[in-house]
């Protein structure tokens, strides 16, 4: 019998960067979580604990605090791939790199005297992804939003799904749609403007989640990725995962009062999770992009 090892891939998780770039009195900031993960040579330290070949985690994470001091952070894919590329490039046993970057993002405090040059407020609970693979030559970005939190208080139906002698589930013809999205799309290349493309698509979301008239959920996150396929040709596909955070209207007849859909029970669980992948049919292949993105999306 041969035990043989599979795939691995190792490094460090989460290493917490904050980066003040100062232009004068007036400071920008980056606030990220990377994920640094190397694929390879790596047989040697799993099967015979030999690490002639095990670059350290430790220097990895010193890599990206050097990388950050030497160079300026435009976007978490321009700063992933810099990172992949000099793994990758700089040492022969290393043969393919995963860098997962989350971006935590800040706006100025305005002041009277108008937006302040180095105070900062959180953005809120919203996060933009990316990870970037690297394989030999070949690189994959999968770039991407999570808890991006909304809702419509009209504008949503559910109808017409099958009642079974399990069904309790009325038809709703007008009710609350809410939900914590996460979306990652694959672009189709890396020469691309990164910051440019999140903006638009982002907007993208929002504008299509507040004008689609929802008949279902799963009808929503179709429409989401269509519109961004057609209007942003470097996206070969996006991914979506929807909770339905269930508003519940409550029933207020005990009491003698109606309730036109203005009083909810805002349910946290259980939730209706939606997922769909949106792609185009001619678009490039997608390698090992996807490969070991946490969870579904
Ligand atoms: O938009 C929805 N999709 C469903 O599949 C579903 N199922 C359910 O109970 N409520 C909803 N809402």
């Amino acid at each position: 019998m041969a035990i043989r090892l599979g795939d691995n891939q190792y490094g460090k998780a989460e290493v917490r960067l904050m980066r003040v770039t100062r232009d004068g009195d007036r400071h920008t900031i980056k606030d990220l979580n990377v994920t640094s993960q190397l694929r390879g040579d790596f047989d040697a330290v799993h099967v015979a604990g030999d690490n002639t070949n095990c670059l350290a985690t430790d220097t990895q994470k010193n890599t990206v605090y050097l990388l950050a001091r030497t160079h300026r952070i435009t976007s978490i894919e321009d700063f992933a791939l810099l990172l992949a590329r000099h793994f990758v490039t700089g040492f022969d046993y290393v043969r393919g790199s995963r860098q997962e970057i989350e971006e935590y993002g800040w706006s100025r405090i305005r002041t009277a005297d108008g937006p302040h040059d180095h105070s900062f407020v959180r953005d809120g609970a919203e996060v933009r992804t990316t990870v970037v693979t690297r394989e030999g030559d070949h690189e994959w970005v999968v770039s991407g939003l999570r808890d991006l939190v909304v809702l419509k208080s009209t504008g949503s139906e559910f109808r017409g799904f099958p009642k079974t002698p399990h069904t309790t589930l009325p038809d709703a013809d007008d009710r609350v749609l809410a939900t914590s999205l996460t979306a990652r799309w694959r672009y189709t290349g890396t020469d691309v403007d990164w910051n440019a493309g999140y903006t638009a698509i982002r907007a993208t979301i929002l504008e299509t989640f507040a004008t689609t008239y929802s008949l279902a959920l799963q009808q929503t996150l179709y429409t989401i990725g269509r519109t961004v396929l057609e209007t942003r040709p470097e996206v070969a596909e996006i991914r979506l995962s929807a909770p339905n955070k269930h508003h519940f209207a409550v029933d207020l007849t005990p009491f003698g009062e109606d309730n036109p859909n203005e009083v909810f029970y805002a349910a946290d669980r259980p939730y209706g999770l939606i997922e769909a992948t949106v792609y185009r049919d001619d678009a490039p292949d997608a390698g090992r992009a996807w490969e070991s993105v946490p969870g579904f999306v």
